[in-house]
């Protein structure tokens, strides 16, 4: 069996999968979610590992896990958010900075006045932007006492979470990440897979902190594990893994992942594909010394949104609750709910756009708000459809997808309304875990490529109901809805 660590924004969860890649038994726990200051979100770091190993242990217990059954463990992560520890001490210097924070907004302006933006999108395939790592790492150098200088004497070391991970898992033995984490940093060259001299200095990043950059399917170190050794053979960044998940494996195939966030990732092949609509250009994967690169619209809150739903606004008890309030909403409600709460992504890009609600009446209640909410994560997806198919010329007859929000059938049959294609959830929504399953249970000759293609099943598949017309009338509403939350917050405040 393949053990894969999923650490997503909001929870760690372990998988185990069987040799039909199919779920065994899961073992989930969130974590706490700290917001110090408007448009600030870290975790702790020591808690994203607690949680993390916590959640492996009860795994092996619950299914009594010798380490014979257990071929390989791969890990799949939270991308960009960024851990600086000292390498005497394991200790981090500072919370892990999510990438959903804007804290780095001016800077990101700065560099982008600067002129940077071609030579930036050259080298790494992203926009400037506060999500990316790089300007993360240079606030905590500094900005947090004696960063700085511990850095200079080569101390301290970064990491996305799959690298955290790493040298936890091996207690200290290595520290790498893969090529697809690496692609998030903005400190990648993404042709050469290399890390760019060029942009370290720009962030002021020593190149001792960071992680040899290895492929997304080789050999991570090892866990010990009642006195044997378990392979980490299998590392990919979330939205990349679960492209991996979906079997995606030819140019022109794409899924999208409903989580914290959404992200749609289509494969293009060896050639990297230059986005004209505020698509990124990223590294999927890198098996054997290939790279194979992907285009990504990536939206910053999804089920997050639906979150907000449940603790600020008090709607529901729990996420999945939100589909039966929807449901009772007045069906000529024109409510749009904007959830820019941490700015606008793809194919927008405004770190100032704030979240809103517009077409409000009298009448409008809790059950509109939260329709119009699940609505928005459709809308987002529209508008990040038409870019990539525009940029790719590969019109999509269907949107594979998954994640935890789309177990949500009002969501998924207004996007295929919205959409007008078909949307298809497969039988295993952890698409995420089970990416980085098949990666590690390739390097370890558990699957083959073969087998992976066959496995995969569907579960159901929406076909679009509402008129086009309908629908073009609400994406209208939409638009107008967005435009008016852009530039919400002026940059310095
Ligand atoms: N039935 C549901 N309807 C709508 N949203 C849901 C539902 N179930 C989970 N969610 C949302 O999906 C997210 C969890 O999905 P998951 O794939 O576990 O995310 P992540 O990996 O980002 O932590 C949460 O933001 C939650 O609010
Ligand atoms: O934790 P998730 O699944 O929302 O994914 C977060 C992304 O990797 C951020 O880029």
């Amino acid at each position: 069996m393949i053990i894969a660590l999923d650490q997503g924004t909001t929870s760690s969860r372990a998988v185990l999968f069987d040799h039909d890649a199919d779920i065994v038994d899961v073992e989930q726990q969130e974590f706490t979610q700290h917001y110090p200051k408007s448009g600030w979100v870290e975790h702790d770091a020591n808690e994203i590992w607690d949680t993390q190993f916590g959640v492996l242990q009860k795994l092996v217990a619950a299914n009594q896990l010798r380490p014979d059954d257990i071929a390989a463990i791969g890990i799949t992560n939270q991308r960009e958010t960024t851990i600086v520890w000292n390498r005497h001490t394991g200790e981090p210097v500072y919370n892990a900075i999510v990438w959903q924070d804007r804290r780095t907004a001016a800077r990101c302006d700065e560099i982008a006045e600067a002129g940077w933006k071609d030579r930036i999108e050259q080298k790494t395939g992203l926009v400037i932007d506060a999500y990316f790592s790089a300007s993360k790492i240079q606030w905590v150098l500094d900005n947090v006492e004696g960063a700085r200088s511990l850095a200079d004497a080569g101390d301290l070391l970064f990491g996305t979470v799959d690298s955290w991970l790493i040298w936890k898992l091996t207690d200290g033995a290595v520290h790498a990440t893969d090529a697809s984490n690496a692609a998030r940093t903005m400190l990648l060259n993404i042709d050469s897979g290399q890390w760019d001299p060029e942009l370290l200095e720009l962030f002021t990043v020593p190149a001792s902190m960071l992680p040899e950059v290895k492929g997304s399917s080789d050999d991570f170190g090892v866990v010990s594990f009642q006195g044997k050794s378990v392979p980490i053979a299998g590392v990919a960044g979330d939205q990349q893994a679960a492209l991996f998940g979906q079997t995606c494996f030819e140019k022109g195939m794409a899924k999208n992942t409903y989580g914290t966030g959404c992200f749609m990732l289509m494969n293009t092949g060896s050639e990297r594909v230059k986005s004209q609509s505020g698509l990124l250009s990223t590294i999927a994967w890198s098996i054997d010394g290939k790279l194979t690169y992907a285009l990504e619209g990536s939206v910053f809150i999804a089920g997050a949104a639906v979150q907000w739903l449940r603790d600020e606004l008090q709607f529901i008890e729990s996420a999945s609750d939100s589909e039966a309030l929807a449901a009772q909403a007045n069906p000529e409600s024109n409510v749009v709910v904007v959830p820019a709460f941490a700015g606008l992504g793809a194919p927008h890009w405004d770190m100032y756009a704030r979240g809103a609600i517009f077409g409000l009446t009298r009448d409008s209640g809790r059950a509109e708000i939260a329709k119009a909410t699940l609505q928005s994560l459709a809308y987002q997806i529209y508008d990040v459809l038409e870019a990539m198919q525009k940029d790719s010329g590969i019109s999509l007859s269907q949107l594979n997808v998954d994640g935890g929000a789309i177990a949500n059938d009002f969501l998924a049959q207004f996007q295929a309304d919205v959409l007008q294609k078909s949307v298809v959830r497969p039988k295993v929504l952890e698409s995420t875990a089970l990416g980085a399953a098949y990666l590690a249970g390739l390097k370890v000759a558990y699957w083959t490529l073969e087998d992976l293609s066959r496995v995969r099943e569907i579960e159901r598949e929406f076909k679009p109901r509402l008129p086009k017309e309908k629908i073009d009338a609400l994406l209208k509403q939409w638009n107008k809805a967005v435009e008016r939350s852009k530039q919400w917050v002026e940059s310095d405040e």
